[in-house]
């Protein structure tokens, strides 16, 4: 599968939601797709997904979404909003209606996934809670098997056990049946493990495309005595610091150079690769945005 976007622009109105965005998305890889609030991360999907007319030209595998069965039956995506269904429609009726849409689903997996997330099979989806709507749409998502899927902020409204039960089977399932994934969050720690590329998206604009371990080397942890991180860190660009007691821990970007490794290991400091939340809250901060 491969995804092509050149210039897309999205609009509403004066609003410029996604603003000349170009880039590829190529092999069966998880994708997080990060970006503050209204930075075009729905707007985006949803022409990815061919659901608007694109100012721009959006491919999945060389094919044109916009009003093209042949190329949106292998995409799927699940919105946020738990609007999966019409409230009134039973849950095996919304199944169903998934089910009818897509030659590879798997109707079996989705009554797994059902069991997991315990969302009764005959149950109004308007009389579903909250989290059980979100989970029903995951459930669409993953049961969907379509080669490209991509999940908006699918988790909200889960709660703990039940959002790392969905990331467990994400991941499950993604091994058994690879395919392209696009995920948007912004629980990104939570989430960050199973990420193995990340496009950062701010004002509409694609601010990076990167694979996620490259990115986490992209800066440092760093932990120790409390003075003597604040010695490591000095003249570098710290992106966070944690105080417990008299140790302290600092995530740093950019590169950190070879004497001051060597001095951290004199120090007996301990240094990690940095957190992706990290990353996303300096590269996407207006004051503090060093990109
Ligand atoms: N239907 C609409 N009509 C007018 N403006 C819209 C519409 N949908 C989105 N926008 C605007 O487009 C911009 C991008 O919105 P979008 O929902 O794509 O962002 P997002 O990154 O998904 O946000 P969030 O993380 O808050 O869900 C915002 O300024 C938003 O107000």
């Amino acid at each position: 599968m491969r995804v092509e976007v050149r210039g897309l622009t999205v609009r509403y109105g004066d609003v410029t939601a996604v603003d000349d965005v170009s880039f590829t998305l190529e092999g069966n890889k998880i994708h997080g797709l990060l970006g503050r609030n209204g930075s075009g991360k729905t707007s985006l999907m949803s022409a990815l997904a061919g659901y608007r007319q694109p100012a721009g030209e959006v491919t999945v595998d060389g094919l044109p979404v916009f009003e093209n069965a042949a190329a949106t039956r292998n995409i799927c995506l699940v919105r946020h909003t738990p609007d999966a269904a019409d409230k009134g429609d039973k849950v095996s009726h919304v199944l169903a209606y998934a089910a009818a849409w897509r030659e590879s689903w798997d109707d079996g997996y989705a009554r797994e996934l059902l069991d997991l997330f315990k969302i009764p099979f005959k149950t109004k989806a308007g009389e579903l809670s909250l989290g059980q709507r979100s989970a029903l749409g995951v459930v669409i998502g993953l049961a969907s098997r379509a080669p490209l899927t991509m999940l908006d902020e699918s988790h909200l409204g889960m709660d703990t056990p039940t959002r790392y039960a969905f990331y467990d089977a994400l991941l499950a399932d993604f091994m058994a049946h690879p395919r392209t994934i696009v995920i948007s969050t912004h629980l990104i720690e939570e989430l960050a493990s199973l990420l193995e590329e990340v496009l950062i998206i701010d004002a509409g604009r694609l601010v990076l495309q990167e694979e996620a371990d490259v990115l986490r080397s992209s800066g440092t942890e760093v932990t120790g005595h409390a003075p003597d991180v604040d010695e490591f860190t000095a003249g570098l660009t710290v992106l966070s610091e944690k105080s417990l007691g008299r140790t302290k821990s600092a995530m740093v970007y950019g590169p950190v150079g070879q004497e001051r490794l060597v001095r951290a290991r004199q120090l007996g400091l301990e240094l990690g690769p940095v957190a992706l939340q990290d990353l996303f809250v300096h590269l996407t901060d207006p004051v503090r945005g060093a990109a």
